[in-house]
């Protein structure tokens, strides 16, 4: 350096102020000069040193920050990840729960200077707004959704969190997506896409079609799905078809509608078929013209056609408005490899705003339009209350639109509610109730979603149990012709004939069997309490070929049907009746058991009697021919028998035209070939278990202490006497062993007593 430069230097630095003024000389110059080269140095040395140390210092700072900032950038992801876990629980408990999910999706602002009363959105589904009026903390309003979409949301973000739910429409849910707001909220924004058919922004609707395609392609080699559409719109409670291929029908103008209606005509046109029918799986779908879709372009002509024919016009509000509510409603059907099939709807509804009548300034038919679509809101309110205060009733049908949504809103399906609101600060007042109601909406549980999916074995089980429904069908249908009064003059009707000449106050029973019909009459005089039930002729006849079908016809004055026992539809019962009945009831091993057990009264006549009779007439159901599981009923049916032959005899020792043992021969002749196995079939089997007797004639081998009770009943019965050891082949048969005199004289009328303490030998006595 020169030295020049080196001294210039020392002064610019101002390390060292020279004070002595030295003579220029040459030497001191350089002494000083080297003396300031050297502090020079050592500055040079203490700055490089310092520089290195800031270096050093830096480093260890950048590597500090740098470890700080990675050690956020794990927090920030670890957060996220338990965010979305969290949302991810959320959504299961509220998958669980079945609460109807609620997004909240805020257009944007269209006029420059409006004021604006959103005040915050947060990412966890908050929404806070700002009161206009009051501008201050109190002013702030805070709801609480699933999600809010800000007013730059676009389309794709919107269906991206959609499109969880749709998807699950190709595994068997039913799904239903409305999009609820005041009018020009931008509802149809949402569902359909910009107004004027633009096919930019597409909405949910077309989005959706398209992923349950792309999926439907995704699994073609698992399932084959087929994915069909129709759209409705419900205009003034009615529904019209929108993809009607009748495009006269599809579209009427608004003055002809008003004068169909006035006319009462509306009704009467194809288009407005007010029609909401069921499918298989019991879920409200409108009955419209079903379209099957192959690929999205499919979708997209008919949704353009859809749109054409939907009810819109201009209103102060919105220069399109929707004057109905628009349902798309998709029906996928697929079955798997190994014949599995799933069933499932998507509803995507695009629901007419609501409207202040004075702010969109309708008149005429549009104000009729606003009433009905007004009034079809409220009624969808009065259901969401209903359903979040878990009422027992849930007024569906008060609206076409609650009754097509009545499986969605309170079904087993996963439902999705859109709450669109205006942020402008004039529509301050419809945002706030639109965001109220969305609140209460999202508190409704509607039970965990139901799959529609069945397997094979399933389908199988339930073709078999159609077919067998079928077969009964067809079998009961021969049947049917008991019920009906008898056209051709059958033996019955000779009978009936004849019973019907014979003179009041005689009571004629007569029972049928295989090898004949006998007959007897009884003359009851001890019923004149009762004479209406005098001239009642009652005809009990129990077919030999088969036990089981026993019929009754009941002659009351007029003819009645004749109907079949065990089918339990006879038609009047009258107490005279009742002793039949009971026969008939024990025979069946029903309910009436219950009436000829001990409580009954033994007589007929007795007042109590016909009472009970009463009770259990026409109107008691009893049950077809059944093996009883229980020893009980086996001890009714006998206490049944026991009484009704008391009865019987009871009546037939009150008589006194010698026609008592006319009677008593008959009843013991068809006992004694209902138990002995003249007649085959159910009855003789529940015979077998109710009765000691088996179908040989041959008893149970009883060691039970009652059986002496039931050799005397069955004496009782026979009128024959047998031994306890004695083995009987029938009631009718020839006794294999005779221990007693008595006992070869079947027919005696006053068998000996064996146990004169029971009731029933005192009788006979
Ligand atoms: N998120 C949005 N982004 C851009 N434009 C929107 C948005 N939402 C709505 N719009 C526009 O606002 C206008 C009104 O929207 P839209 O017709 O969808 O309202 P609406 O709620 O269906 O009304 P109405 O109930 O009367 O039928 C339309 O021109 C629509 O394109």
């Amino acid at each position: 350096m020169p030295l020049q430069d080196v001294s210039s230097f020392g002064q610019f630095q101002g390390s060292r102020p020279h004070t002595k003024k030295a003579k220029p000389n040459h030497m001191n110059l350089l002494n000083m000069q080297l003396i300031e080269l050297s502090d020079l140095k050592d500055l040079l040395s203490r700055t490089k040193r310092e520089f290195q140390d800031l270096q050093s210092q830096l480093q260890k700072d950048l590597k500090n920050i740098g470890s700080q900032v990675e050690e956020m950038s794990t927090a920030a992801v670890q957060y996220h990840k338990v965010a979305e876990e969290n949302r991810k629980l959320y959504n299961m408990v509220q998958d669980l729960k079945g609460n109807i999910r609620v997004f909240c999706r805020i257009r944007p602002v269209f006029c420059a200077g409006t004021k604006n009363v959103i005040d915050f959105i947060g990412e966890d589904g908050s929404l806070v707004i700002l009161d206009p009026l009051k501008p201050r903390k109190d002013g702030r309003k805070v709801f609480q959704f699933n999600r809010v979409f800000g007013p730059t949301a676009t389309q794709d973000d919107v269906f991206n969190e959609t499109q969880p739910l749709i998807r699950s429409v190709m595994d068997g849910y039913n799904v239903c997506i409305f999009a609820y707001g005041q009018t020009g909220s931008g509802k149809t924004y949402t569902m359909s896409g910009p107004s004027g058919g633009s096919t930019k922004d597409l909405g949910i609707n077309y989005l959706a079609l398209n992923d349950l395609f792309e999926i439907s392609n995704q699994r073609k080699d698992i399932i084959t799905y087929e994915i069909r559409v129709q759209m409705v719109e419900i205009y003034n409670e009615q529904i019209r078809d929108l993809l009607s291929e009748d495009s006269s029908t599809t579209k009427y103008p608004f003055f002809l509608i008003s004068a169909l209606q006035n006319n009462n005509l509306l009704s009467h046109l194809s288009v407005f078929k007010a029609l909401i029918c069921t499918n298989d799986d019991g879920l409200s779908l409108p009955d419209a013209t079903l379209h099957t879709v192959k690929s999205t372009s499919d979708v997209l002509n008919l949704m353009k056609y859809g749109e054409v024919n939907r009810v819109v016009c201009s209103t102060a509000i919105n220069s399109r408005s929707s004057r109905s509510h628009s349902i798309l409603t998709v029906h996928v059907h697929g079955k798997d490899a190994s014949g599995n099939l799933l069933r499932s709807c998507l509803h995507l509804v695009d629901l007419a705003g609501s409207e202040r009548v004075d702010k969109s300034e309708v008149t005429g038919d549009r104000l009729k339009e606003a009433q009905h679509i007004n009034k079809s809101l409220s009624c969808l309110g009065d259901v969401i209350t209903a359903l979040a205060q878990k009422n027992s009733h849930i007024p569906y049908r008060n609206s076409k639109l609650t009754l097509l949504l009545q499986d969605s809103l309170g079904g087993h399906a996963k439902t999705l509610m859109f709450a669109h609101v205006s942020p402008v600060e004039d529509s301050f007042g419809e945002t706030i109730s639109t965001l109220k109601f969305a609140q209460r909406v999202s508190t409704v549980e509607l039970g965990a979603a139901r799959l529609n999916k069945e397997s094979s074995e399933v389908m199988q089980l339930k073709e078999q149990i159609e077919n067998l429904k079928k077969a009964l069908a067809n079998k009961e249908a021969p049947s049917t012709p008991s019920y009906k009064i008898k056209e051709s003059k059958s033996p019955f009707e000779k009978q009936r004939e004849t019973i019907e000449r014979t003179p009041p106050r005689t009571r004629r029973l007569s029972i049928e069997n295989g090898s004949g019909m006998k007959a007897m009459n009884v003359e009851d005089r001890r019923r004149p309490k009762t004479p209406s039930t005098l001239t009642r002729v009652m005809r009990l006849s129990s077919e030999g070929k088969d036990n089981s079908q026993i019929k009754l016809s009941a002659d009351v004055g007029k003819s009645l049907p004749a109907s079949t026992v065990s089918e339990q539809k006879y038609s009047q019962f009258q107490d005279a009746e009742t002793v039949t009945k009971q026969f008939v009831n024990l025979c069946n091993g029903s309910s009436m058991m219950e009436i000829s057990h001990s409580n009954a009264p033994r007589s007929p006549t007795s007042s109590s009697f016909q009472k009970q009779a009463l009770k259990t007439d026409c109107r008691t159901k009893i049950p077809r021919l059944q093996l009883p599981n229980t020893p009980e009923p086996q001890v009714h049916a006998r206490n049944g028998i026991q009484n009704v032959m008391q009865s019987l005899i009871s009546t037939e020792s009150q008589t006194a035209n010698g026609k008592g043992s006319q009677i008593r021969k008959s009843l013991r002749t068809t006992i004694g070939k209902l138990i002995s196995g003249s007649g085959k079939g159910n009855l003789q089997n529940t015979l077998e278990l109710k009765l000691p007797v088996m179908r040989d004639g041959s008893f149970h081998d009883l060691k039970s202490p009652v059986v002496h009770a039931k050799t005397a009943r069955r004496e009782s019965l026979t009128g024959v006497q047998t031994s306890i050891r004695s083995r009987r082949s029938s009631l009718g048969g020839k006794p294999i062993e005779s221990s007693t005199p008595m006992s070869n004289n079947r027919n005696a009328k006053t068998p000996p007593p064996v146990h004169p303490s029971t009731k029933t030998t005192e009788r006979w006595l």
